[in-house]
């Protein structure tokens, strides 16, 4: 077990192979933190809910896929309302902000932390940050109550707005400090966590009462550890509308080409479960995937054969793949204000490329172009990540109230945890091309995987699964793959 003030993971160990990767509480480094009960039990709504309040001991294993003989593996906490709190509700000032790209669910989630908060611990002060990480000491606060964020759930984007870069770790803490905020709730993707995570790191310095708390947001479902993050559902149901175009243009047109770039900047989730849920795409391009255009088993090659088997296809591009293909004397190290790689615009230069192959050989070819990258990004929720980003951010303000800290709120395996930052941070959720779901999407599209049997055998041995849901693949450990920035 860590020491006070130590930022040594926090491990518990059981019989059997058990691990518990812990997340912090404040009595870590405040051990003198009087408790309260918990408000819930006088509520009428749950009062009825037999075992409502979850048990100190439950956790929530990673793998639920087991051999006979194995080690029972790592386990999270499990999410949900403890039996006590260490905030009065009078006492608890909350702050929520948003930072990173939009994704669908963002204004559900704030509605219901605050909703949360209000109804279910009887919190009244609570402040929405205004832009991103900057907000905190460079703008005015939003005062948020359960009649402001009413109906702000049918909308896209965050009423809150949002930011890239920005992040000043002393400037943030002396706000939270002065403001006398004592919960944070932070909402963003991979770059907001660690950002959240070192927040966390200053206020432990500092000895300050204040939990802070992740909720993972990413289009592009690159967060480990989770199930899948909320708005990726609606965002590939919004996808199905420009893949719907692409095969309507594609259809009508002689030796016609539907062409559709998607979001994706290292991971290519979007673009496979959007393929996998369409049926009418003939090729997938993503990140994880490379691939090459000319000569035999090259993208130009298939292509030519497609259109004369059927007359038309559909292609599926997602804005990270094929990167390296492009011209080589463009800048590729430009970067955004938060240190992402900035990529070029792979869709144009590709739907070119494939124009100017079928000009050279004298080929009739009628390529549609289709861009919604921003479109799927910024619809509302929909109804099941409305419940989704519910249940989030319930578990979110349970956790905080609990007094646990240094996490983000995470669902694995269905159930609802705190994952400690150092899981959500270490890696890069990717697509596995050696897995099930990529052969799935292989075999629904036909498509060729662009791959030799060497390619193959160092894909396997570099990058274990990642599944986005159950995939049924149990006998890879789940290691993902790092990338840099
Ligand atoms: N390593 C880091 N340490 C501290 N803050 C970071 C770090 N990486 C990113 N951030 C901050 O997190 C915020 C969002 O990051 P960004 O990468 O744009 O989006 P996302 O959170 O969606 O990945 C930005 O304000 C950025 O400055
Ligand atoms: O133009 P912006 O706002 O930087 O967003 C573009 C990027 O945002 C994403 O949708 C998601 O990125 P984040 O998870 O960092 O928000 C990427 O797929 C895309 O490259
Ligand atoms: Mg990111």
């Amino acid at each position: 077990m860590s020491s006070p003030r130590s930022n040594k993971p926090k491990i518990v160990n059981g019989p059997g192979g058990y691990m518990l990767q812990d997340v912090p509480h404040l009595i870590d480094y405040l051990p003198d933190l009087p408790t309260y009960p918990n408000p819930l039990q006088d509520n009428p709504a749950y009062s009825v809910v037999k075992q409502y309040f979850v048990d100190a001991d439950d956790s929530v294993p990673e793998k639920v896929v087991v051999h006979k003989d194995g080690p029972r593996g790592i386990h999270f906490r499990r999410a949900g309302p403890r039996q006590k709190v260490y905030f009065e509700s009078d006492e608890v000032h909350a702050c929520i902000v948003t930072c990173g790209g939009l994704c669908p669910g963002l204004n559900t989630v704030i509605r219901e932390i605050v909703s949360s908060l209000s109804y279910m611990y009887g919190v009244k002060r609570i402040l929405g940050i205004d832009g991103g990480y900057r907000g905190f000491y460079a703008k005015n606060t939003i005062p948020l109550n359960s009649k402001v964020v009413n109906d702000i759930h049918k909308r896209g984007g965050t009423i809150l707005g949002t930011s890239r870069g920005g992040h000043d770790t002393t400037k943030i803490v002396d706000s939270i400090q002065d403001r006398g905020i004592n919960q944070v709730y932070i909402i963003g993707g991979d770059g907001t966590q660690r950002g959240a995570s070192v927040i966390f790191e200053e206020i432990r310095r500092r000895g300050l009462k204040v939990a802070v708390v992740g909720i993972p947001k990413t289009i592009d479902n690159d967060i480990p550890v989770i199930d899948k993050s909320f708005g990726f559902d609606t965002a590939v149901e919004e996808a199905q509308r420009a893949i719907n175009a692409a095969h309507v243009e594609a259809e009508s047109n002689e030796n016609g080409i539907g062409f559709v770039k998607l979001m994706g900047r290292y991971s290519g989730f979007i673009a496979m479960y959007a393929t996998l849920a369409s049926r009418d795409v003939d090729c997938c391009l993503i990140p994880e995937s490379p691939f090459y255009l000319e000569g035999e088993g090259g993208l130009f090659e298939f292509i030519e054969r497609r259109l004369k088997e059927n007359g038309h296809m559909v292609i599926v591009l997602a804005e990270g793949a094929g990167q390296d293909l492009m011209c080589k004397s463009m800048d590729s190290t430009l970067k955004d204000a938060s240190g992402n790689k900035l990529l070029k615009d792979v869709g144009l230069w590709l739907s070119q490329s494939i124009k100017d192959y079928f000009n050279k050989n004298k080929m009739v070819m009628n390529l549609k172009y289709i861009d919604p990258t921003y479109m799927i990004r910024a619809v509302p929720s929909n109804a099941s990540d409305n419940v989704y980003c519910t249940l989030l951010a319930q578990s979110a303000v349970h956790g905080a109230m609990a007094g646990y800290t240094g996490y983000t709120s995470g669902l694995v395996n269905g159930r609802q945890t705190y994952i400690p930052y150092y899981r959500i941070t270490e890696t890069q959720n990717n697509v596995v091309i050696t897995d099930r779901m990529w052969a799935r999407l292989l075999s629904s599209t036909n498509q060729p995987s662009f791959l030799g049997p060497k390619d193959i055998s160092e894909e396997k041995k570099e990058l274990p699964e990642t599944p986005l849901l159950d995939d049924g693949a149990v006998d890879i450990p789940p290691v993902t793959k790092e990338v840099t920035k």
